[in-house]
């Protein structure tokens, strides 16, 4: 299978061209990225003019290079892992289109353990009716997007999520109300990801958390991904979910 990493020159895209090097057969047919570092495969600063060369295109980079990497893979008619977090409405508008003509797999984390995650808060939601929910993520201080991806998707799990209020942090007065789940972002050193859902009752509660210990199984998790999307026909916007067989 060939790969093009969008990317590549990111912290991530160095960890997933070292993972596909070191763990698969998989050819790296290229690499886009904004600055272009000595690498083994050809490198770009855009996508204009390049053809078809990749099966499938992993992409751990920015949002704001949405629009163009969509253009790319709709002209070209090539699958897209998308990896990146932090798109605007808008972007990910264009990502909904993009997946009426080719296969996409989306997710804001790769990990086994945090999809993992997502089930068991979509299960405590529906047990533990009334009770608070807040989220909590922390990250190294590089990242730029709050919340995580992954906080949107644990938070995007919970039963019934449309009838609460988020409330991104607390400052000054601001009583919790009910129907509200906060959302909340600590960002310091290397910490490379921790999630935690916080379910509050009376008297109790219940607290269900993900620590990644390195950003290797985020590589593990795309290329995975990858290689099921390779094998998928129907034009689609699929999840982690679909890839693993997740019922
Ligand atoms: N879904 C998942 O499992 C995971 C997702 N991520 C996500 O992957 C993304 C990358 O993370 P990370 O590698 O740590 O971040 P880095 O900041 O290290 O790398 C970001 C990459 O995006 C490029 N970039 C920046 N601005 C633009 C732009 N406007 N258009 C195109 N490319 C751009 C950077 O190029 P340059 O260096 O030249 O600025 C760089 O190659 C983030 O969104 C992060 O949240 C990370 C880990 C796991
Ligand atoms: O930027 C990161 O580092 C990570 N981003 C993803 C997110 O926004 O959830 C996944 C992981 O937590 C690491």
């Amino acid at each position: 299978m060939r790969v093009l990493l969008s990317g590549y020159n990111g912290t991530m895209g160095q960890v997933l061209k070292n993972y596909i090097q070191d763990n698969t057969a998989l050819e790296i047919v290229a690499g886009v990225g904004r600055e272009l570092l000595e690498e083994k495969f050809p490198t770009y600063t855009s996508y204009e003019g390049l053809e078809k060369i990749a099966d499938v295109i992993i992409d751990f980079s920015h949002h704001a290079g949405t629009a163009s990497l969509v253009e790319y893979a709709k002209r070209t008619v090539t699958k897209v892992v998308i990896a990146t977090t932090g798109h605007t409405t808008e972007e990910l508008e264009l990502i909904d289109e993009l997946a009426t003509q080719v296969g996409v797999v989306y997710a804001g984390n790769y990990s086994l353990g945090v999809n993992v995650l997502v089930e068991l808060v979509k299960k405590a939601s529906e047990l533990l009716l009334g009770y608070d929910i807040e989220v909590i993520e922390k990250h190294h201080n590089k990242k730029v997007d709050a919340p995580s991806g992954t906080a949107k998707m644990l938070v995007d799990a919970v039963k019934d999520v449309e009838d609460y209020n988020r409330v991104y942090g607390r400052h000054g007065d601001m009583k919790r109300q009910e129907k509200e789940i906060g959302i909340h972002a600590v960002r310091g050193g290397t910490i490379v990801g921790e999630h935690e859902v916080i379910f509050a009752g009376e008297d109790e509660v219940i607290e269900i958390k993900h620590t990644a210990l390195s950003k290797k199984m985020f590589a593990k998790g795309s290329v995975t991904a990858a290689q099921w999307l390779n094998t998928v026909g129907e034009p689609r916007l699929y999840s982690m979910k679909d890839v693993l067989g997740i019922k």
